[in-house]
């Protein structure tokens, strides 16, 4: 980064099936409010979207699940993903790392955007709450790597300059990567060489860079 001599590196860590579990969410409010209901089991999850694969098991559910991730105190009581807040805590103590949580609120933001703040001080702290970017198009953030459960992360940006490693969650479980692209299949997976092989190769990239500009 500008003006660093370490080989700095940026992560983001996106919120939604990466650090909060959205997925269990939806399907156990939906099954509160809308019991006896067709619904869709975790295991059964295709796609990224909730509300279509709903609309494709009847055209009224999809409106009747958008309503659960869009009422009051959703976004709140949505419980951490397993292993999310102690890898957190550990990735923002990592030498030459810095980590930001990049998530982006639902259109219907009323009650989204603030839920989210008050989740990340609950569940990290405030110290997390100063790295917390919300935007809806993630392409434009600058960064080494970004963790994302979202299979394509499309925006302005043709070519974002980070990496992203998929986070595997229940929707996202059966695709196909084309290489080089990679997962994380969870938190309990070497998130950290991930990250530290990243670092390494920062550093390889700057000190050929210099190489090449001291016309070695
Ligand atoms: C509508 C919808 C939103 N989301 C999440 C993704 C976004 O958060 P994040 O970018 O932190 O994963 C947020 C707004 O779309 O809600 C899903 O994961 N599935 C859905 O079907
Ligand atoms: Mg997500």
């Amino acid at each position: 980064m500008a003006g660093s001599t370490a080989s700095h590196l940026r992560v983001l860590v996106d919120m939604d099936g990466v650090l909060a579990d959205f997925e269990g969410g939806v399907l156990r409010a939906f099954l509160a409010r809308y019991p006896g209901e067709p619904h869709v089991e975790l295991a059964e999850r295709r796609g990224f979207s909730v509300r279509d694969q709903y609309r494709c098991l009847r055209e009224d559910l999809a409106a009747k699940v958008a309503s659960v991730y869009e009422s009051p105190g959703f976004f709140l009581g949505l419980e951490p993903i397993p292993g999310a807040i102690e890898a957190m805590q550990e990735m923002i103590h990592m030498q030459d790392t810095e980590v930001f949580i990049c998530t982006s609120p639902l259109m219907k933001y009323e009650h989204c955007i603030l839920e989210k703040y008050r989740w990340v001080e609950k569940h990290l702290g405030p110290k997390f709450v100063e790295r917390l970017i919300l935007i809806r198009d993630k392409t434009v953030v600058s960064a080494d790597l970004l963790f994302d459960d979202k299979d394509t992360i499309k925006g302005v940006e043709p070519k974002p300059s980070w990496e992203h490693i998929l986070f595997t969650c229940c929707h996202n479980k059966h695709l196909e990567l084309q290489t080089p692209r990679r997962r994380l299949q969870s938190w309990a997976d070497d998130w950290r060489g991930i990250v530290e092989n990243k670092c390494r190769s920062n550093a390889e990239k700057e000190c050929y860079a210099s190489l090449i500009a001291n016309g070695n």
